[in-house]
């Protein structure tokens, strides 16, 4: 069951983005639509109908009359129509313009492109986390070991076409996501930043600024939340929304995580469901999902969230599909772990092994923690994994692929998109989440220890000096 590149799950409606930076999506303002800024979850489609001019309002139902605020939008300039119970009805033309911003890893596309694209994120406090005494190492450390990492790395892209899909997967999702709204009457520009590669996140926050967006929905395209992921991209969000006025202005709402969401875990169960009919005998196939791993640190000391939104985002997927009488045995591993240190257990590779000797014959692979095909879907799953499992006695191999395009899931993230909007506000003045490194005196000791023990020998190591010095020259 081998996976292409791209999967047909991302076909949908092409070229329907314009891009600049290939990020920017056209304002389709040909449609009257509604925005309500006080409900939850409103109906947007009962609201255009009652909303097409002041003058008709007085005939609208109980329910309309009550909401505070609405707007009719014509094209690009809105009505905000005003309740006021003292002085009755009043009216301003504003622009509203919705934007939303998806962010991503990004990833290299060429094998050129491999040893930059590994020195941004090993330049990222969030990925490699150092003392703040040690951060001045940051650079020089990522140059080692993006330099050192660049060739397994490039094997592994060139085995997959000499680059990553992730860039065009998420133009099509973005795609898609815009062609979704647009069924819900909502019309936004979709934004894609990249963390470690174009396009990434500042070009997408530059254009947002030209675009003049006037309110915007930030939509990590990570189910589950970890501060190596969505909480790196929301930093450097933040960083640029404390320099900037508009920025500082803008009501914007952040979906930090949404693995819970019914829609996402339905489309998951599908996926699963799917697969699990194209084997022989269905209920016999241990389900096996497997997640890209953190540090161990990040849960024990920083308190990343992830562990726990992965179990239970495993619990939530399984109990759908006990819902549908699929009574499968499954369970939970983690991969692609990087360097020296411990990670989230068990480990993929080891779990694989012991499946195998304990007799296990068929196995589902579930690629759990992102939701587009990339390099460890197509290369570590599909052929390390593959080969390990059938080496270790599993007879019968099958891998559910990542969502893409899927419309029941863009359907869902479109729907996350209109929930969020009316809990827009602006960003500087809420109080930042947590996530300096420094903990108590003994951590920050064990660090500095550990931190100077690892540049000690990444720097005493031949085989780097000489890497280095080859790309010094
Ligand atoms: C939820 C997803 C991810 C988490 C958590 C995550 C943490 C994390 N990753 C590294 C190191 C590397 N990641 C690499 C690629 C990569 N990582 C993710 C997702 C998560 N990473 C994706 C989707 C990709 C692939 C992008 C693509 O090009 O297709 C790489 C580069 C590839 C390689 O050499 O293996 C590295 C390195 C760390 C250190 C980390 C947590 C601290
Ligand atoms: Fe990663």
């Amino acid at each position: 069951m081998e996976h292409g590149v791209l999967g047909s799950r991302c076909a949908a409606g092409a070229g329907q983005i314009s891009t600049t930076n290939s990020m920017a999506a056209t304002s389709c303002g040909k449609r009257t639509s509604t925005s309500v800024a006080s409900s939850p979850k409103h109906d947007v489609k009962s609201l255009q109908l009652a909303a097409n001019g002041s003058s008709r309002l007085a005939n609208t139902s109980p329910v309309l009359k009550k909401q505070r605020n609405f707007s009719v939008r014509s094209s690009s300039a809105h009505v905000v129509t005003t309740f006021d119970d003292a002085k009755g009805v009043s009216s301003s033309v504003v622009e509203e313009k919705i934007g939303v911003l998806l962010l991503n890893l990004g990833g290299p596309e060429t094998l050129d492109d491999v040893q930059p694209f590994l020195f941004n994120l090993f330049a990222d406090p969030d990925i490699i986390r150092l003392p703040r005494l040690f951060r001045f190492l940051q650079r020089p450390l990522a140059k080692l070991i993006s330099t050192f990492r660049a060739p397994k790395s490039k094997e592994g892209y060139a085995s997959i076409g000499g680059g990553s899909p992730l860039r065009k997967i998420t133009d099509e999702q973005a795609n898609a996501l815009k062609i979704a709204l647009e069924k819900k009457n909502l019309h936004a520009n979709i934004y894609v930043g990249m963390r470690y590669w174009y396009p990434f996140t500042e070009e997408a926050i530059d254009q947002i600024k030209k675009d003049k967006i006037t309110k915007l929905v930030v939509l990590p395209l990570y189910p589950q939340y970890s501060i190596s992921t969505s909480g790196s991209s929301i930093r450097v969000l933040r960083n640029i929304v404390k320099e900037d006025s508009y920025f500082a202005g803008l009501p914007i709402s952040i979906i930090e995580s949404w693995y819970q969401r019914d829609g996402y875990v339905k489309s998951m169960a599908d996926l699963i469901e799917k697969e699990l009919s194209a084997f022989s005998n269905p209920e016999e196939v241990m389900i096996f999902f497997s997640a890209h791993g953190v540090p161990l640190t990040y849960v024990e000391d920083a308190g990343d969230p992830y562990k726990d939104q992965m179990e239970d985002c495993i619990a939530l997927i399984m109990g759908e599909l006990r819902s549908r009488g699929i009574l499968n045995s499954h369970t939970l591993a983690y991969q692609s772990r990087v360097g020296p240190v411990q990670w989230l257990k068990p480990y993929t590779d080891e779990v694989l092994v012991e499946l195998g000797k304990k007799g296990v014959k068929s196995l589902l692979a579930v690629p759990v923690s992102f939701v587009s095909e990339h390099i460890e879907t197509l290369e570590e799953i599909d052929m390390e994994y593959k080969e390990l499992a059938l080496e270790s006695g599993i007879e019968n191999w099958g891998r559910v692929p990542a969502l893409g395009c899927t419309s029941s899931f863009i359907s869902d993230l479109a729907d996350a998109v209109v929930e969020a909007l009316p809990t827009a506000s602006a960003l500087v003045n809420r109080k930042p989440d947590d996530t300096d490194s420094d903990l108590d005196l003994m951590h920050y000791l064990t660090k500095l220890f550990f931190g100077s023990m690892l540049a000690f020998i990444l720097l005493l190591s031949p085989r780097l000096i000489s890497a280095f010095r080859n790309t010094m020259l």
